[in-house]
């Protein structure tokens, strides 16, 4: 399937008399641009305003089908093209809103003061009646440091923004959960894990967004070493969970046992290095890894798996290969060998897309918008908040992992993310564990 990524909306102007859409319709199409939606906006007697929404592979293209509607000329005008998905973030894709009807002076004196004196006092005596009194129980901080902004670099947490609203947007959608984005102007480890520790009361878990690596793993243990409440690094262990389960999926179908297969992982930052421990916490027994970083490989040597060369030994060498590098078509057709299963998961755009891999022989293949950690952290947060529980465990997230594969249909790899199912069965199976581990603690 070829990747249409470029979405614009093109308004134009025709004659009002029969056929006139018909040749706009042919001169997008000729032009390899695919029609979505036709708006029609204005009927005059002499003139029809519309607007086209067209999907294209490529800037160059979308000027060759503007350049084509343009050449019909005979009153036929393109006015203006605009960009749905900028459109689509004016305004931001979050707020804020009070679950309360405030129309009247007792409502008001309910809601604020002076009857919410009362429930303070409430928490102050008993802290832990926060969590049932307050939003703070069903309240995640996304948190960014903008250093690994999905597969664009350090480009600052204020660039970032718009993908921390589209993490709370997935937490509201998904987990009825809602995700406050912070944006933080540091990305030394001290001062974040002190700015988070500083700020945790108001939130009952921490999801780390887009923190590079390796800083993101000191990050990560010491929040999770020093605060009372579930922390989790979506790029590293939301992304291992859902890897986990489109895999489990994939050998599922082919009939390979993934303990036996050979399992290969290009770039070892923060969702690469992750994804190999959990494979080998899983029981995978070869896990190989490249990364043009000898810190990264060192790092995989550190916990168990084989460091390898180059992408091409690691290509010729393995069976299963997932990618997490951030960098668009590095995995060249040529390099895939037949039967394989390959998920260049990297966004906004994979290693190699699906269809080429397919074409070049792979068994499986998806990219970072399938295969997705969407499918994981609205659940598996749903799941630990239900629960009270302080942490998100190994086997917690192994068990999000099953929870996937469990919904996932036959031949495919995951499920689909506006399966509302999937979100729940990952909530059900991750507060199932939780609460078994809670009535496991002891009691001191
Ligand atoms: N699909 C998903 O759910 C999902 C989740 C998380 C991350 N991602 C994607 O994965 C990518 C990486 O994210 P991250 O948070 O792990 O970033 P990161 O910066 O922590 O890691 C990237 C790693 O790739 C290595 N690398 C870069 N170019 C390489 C090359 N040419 N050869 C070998 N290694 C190379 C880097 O050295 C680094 O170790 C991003 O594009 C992100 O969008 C996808
Ligand atoms: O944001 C996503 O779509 C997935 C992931 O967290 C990423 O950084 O690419
Ligand atoms: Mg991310």
């Amino acid at each position: 399937m070829t990747v249409r990524n470029i979405i614009r909306t093109i308004i134009v102007e025709t004659p009002s008399k029969p056929g006139n859409l018909g040749k706009v319709a042919t001169a997008i199409g000729m032009a390899g641009g695919d029609i979505g939606d036709i708006t029609t906006i204005k009927v005059g007697p002499l003139s029809t305003v519309r607007d086209i929404t067209v999907h294209c592979e490529s800037k160059e293209q979308l000027d060759a089908v503007i350049q084509s509607i343009q050449s019909l000329e005979n009153g036929i005008y393109v006015h203006a093209v605009s960009d749905d998905v900028l459109r689509a973030h004016e305004g931001g894709k979050i707020q804020m809103k009070s679950r309360m009807d405030i129309r009247s002076l007792a409502d008001l004196r309910r809601v604020y003061t002076p009857g919410v004196a009362d429930v303070c006092r409430v928490i102050q005596d008993d802290p832990d009646k926060a969590r049932y009194y307050t939003s703070i129980g069903n309240t995640v901080a996304i948190v960014t440091d903008g250093t690994a902004i999905l597969g664009l670099g350090n480009i600052g947490s204020l660039a970032g923004m718009p993908v921390m609203e589209g993490k709370a947007a997935l937490f509201d959608r998904f987990a009825g959960i809602s995700g406050i984005p912070i944006l933080l102007n540091t990305s030394d480890p001290d001062e974040v894990v002190n700015t988070i520790k500083k700020i945790y009361q108001g939130f009952g878990g921490i999801l780390l967004e887009d923190i590079g690596s390796p800083h993101c793993f000191e990050i990560e243990e010491r929040l999770k070493e020093e605060l009372p409440i579930p922390v989790m690094h979506d790029d590293q262990h939301g992304t291992a969970v859902v890897t986990l389960a489109a895999v489990i999926s994939a050998c599922r179908s082919t009939g390979v046992d993934l303990k036996d297969a050979v399992v290969g992982q290009i770039g070892l930052g923060a969702a690469g290095l992750a994804i190999c421990r959990m494979f080998m916490a899983y029981g995978v027994k070869e896990m190989c890894g490249v990364d043009r970083q000898e810190a990264a490989l060192e790092r995989l040597r550190r916990y168990g798996g084989t460091a390898l060369q180059s992408i091409e030994e690691l290509m010729e060498h393995c069976d299963i290969i997932i990618a997490t590098t951030g960098v668009p078509g590095l995995i060249k057709p040529e390099m895939v060998r037949k039967g394989q299963v390959i998920l260049a998961l990297s966004n906004p755009k994979p290693e190699i897309t699906p269809a080429e891999a397919v074409k070049a022989g792979a068994a499986f293949a998806a990219d970072g918008r399938s295969v997705n950690n969407v499918l994981g952290f609205p659940g598996i947060f749903r799941g630990v908040l239900n629960a009270g529980a302080k942490e998100i465990t190994h086997s917690m997230l192994v068990a999000a992992a099953q929870a996937i594969a469990d919904c996932t249909a036959s031949g495919e790899l995951v499920p689909h993310p506006l399966d509302p199912k999937v979100h729940v069965e990952v909530a059900r199976a991750v507060e199932r564990v939780a609460e078994r581990e809670m009535e496991m603690e002891p009691v001191l």
